[in-house]
């Protein structure tokens, strides 16, 4: 259950993983393109999980389409928006909303910087409209290879002031951690923090490797860290936080079921981890359904529910001042 005099966060969403359906065939038809379906109900099996995928990469085909449509700035400015107005229908309080403006711009030939740009002024656009607290990631997709991401990079530190953290995300497997360990330095040397995807498709050792030589501070998924105890104890005792996505993992079957998932074993063992949905409109889900049913059906009880809540504003990329005033408004 969602303890609503807490704040509720969600610090592990891709805002271009959470393109609505009615938007992609709005923008399909203003760009002219063909789309795969005309209709919302015949399009959603091309957006939307419908069963679990074999493997992570399966899954992330789901989220070309919503990119694939992005043909101007203006659009990109038009999802930035509406992912803070979703956002808050879903009731979250702060989120970090991540991106990776090289996918967002490469079909369409955007100039990269310039989806940074839209992206942040959506975002405040959408915050004028509704009572949400954003933050934004710049996200790196490791899948299209170190020159791409330096790109994004390049792109992202071009609006410094607006972007808050650094992220790489995409196929672990085909392109490990230790590719980017200059575009790390440069990102921690400019002041970004920092948070990787790790431990999702690969092991242990990929966790490692974001803590140590990437610098990471959180880790998105770290599923695999219950393989290694030493880990698990580095992680509750430097207070490296996690951020889950429940119903995520058993769609790219990086978890088999839900009563497998390490997440209540994170909490026992005082390792600062979240509840998060990850890609919202692709999966079909939203936070609530991940606070009420995954979260029971992964063996959380009431106690770690509220534990796992409390930790999202915790281990936030934000002052200190900066959550005592959420909290304090919520409380309220
Ligand atoms: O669960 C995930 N694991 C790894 N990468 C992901 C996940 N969801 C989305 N992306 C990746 O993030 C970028 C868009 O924000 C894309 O690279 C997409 O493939
Ligand atoms: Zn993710």
């Amino acid at each position: 259950m969602i303890d609503t005099r807490l704040p509720l966060t969600d610090i592990h969403r891709h805002l271009d993983g959470n393109i609505r359906a009615q938007t992609i065939l709005d923008l399909g038809r203003e760009f002219n393109l063909s789309l795969p379906a005309t209709t919302l109900e015949t399009l959603r099996p091309h957006v939307q999980v419908t069963q679990n995928e074999p493997d992570l990469v399966s899954f992330l085909q789901k989220l070309d389409w919503g990119v694939k449509v992005l043909g101007s700035l203006d659009a990109c400015r038009r999802i930035a928006r509406e992912n803070v107005e979703d956002a808050a229908r879903a009731g979250i309080h702060y989120t970090e909303l991540r991106f990776s403006p090289g996918y967002m711009a490469m079909t369409h030939n955007l100039p990269v910087a310039g989806v940074v740009e839209a992206v942040i002024d959506g975002i405040k656009a959408g915050c004028q409209q509704h009572d949400i607290e954003v933050r934004l990631i710049g996200i790196m997709s490791r899948t299209f290879g170190e020159e791409a991401c330096l790109h994004e990079l390049e792109a992202l530190l071009a609006h410094r002031d607006g972007i808050t953290a650094l992220d790489l995300a995409g196929d672990e497997l085909g392109f490990p951690g230790s590719q980017f360990l200059s575009h790390f330095t440069r990102a921690r040397d400019a002041g970004f923090r920092i948070t990787v995807h790790a431990g999702e498709a690969a092991g242990p050792e990929s966790i490692w490797q974001a803590i140590r030589e990437l610098g990471a501070e959180r880790i998105g998924h770290g599923v695999k860290a219950i393989e290694d105890a030493a880990l698990m104890d580095f992680l509750a005792e430097h207070q490296i936080g996690i951020e889950s996505c429940l119903t995520s993992n058993i769609q790219t079957s990086t978890v088999a079921q839900l009563s497998n998932h390490p997440l209540a074993t994170f909490l026992n063992h005082g390792i600062l981890a979240t509840i998060n949905t990850d890609d919202p409109a692709v999966q079909g889900i939203e936070l609530a359904h991940e606070y009420q049913v995954a979260a029971p059906q992964a063996g959380l009880s009431p106690q770690q529910i509220r534990t796992a809540q409390e930790n999202g504003l915790k281990i936030a990329f934000l002052t200190e001042a900066e959550k005592a005033k959420i909290r304090a408004k919520v409380a309220a």
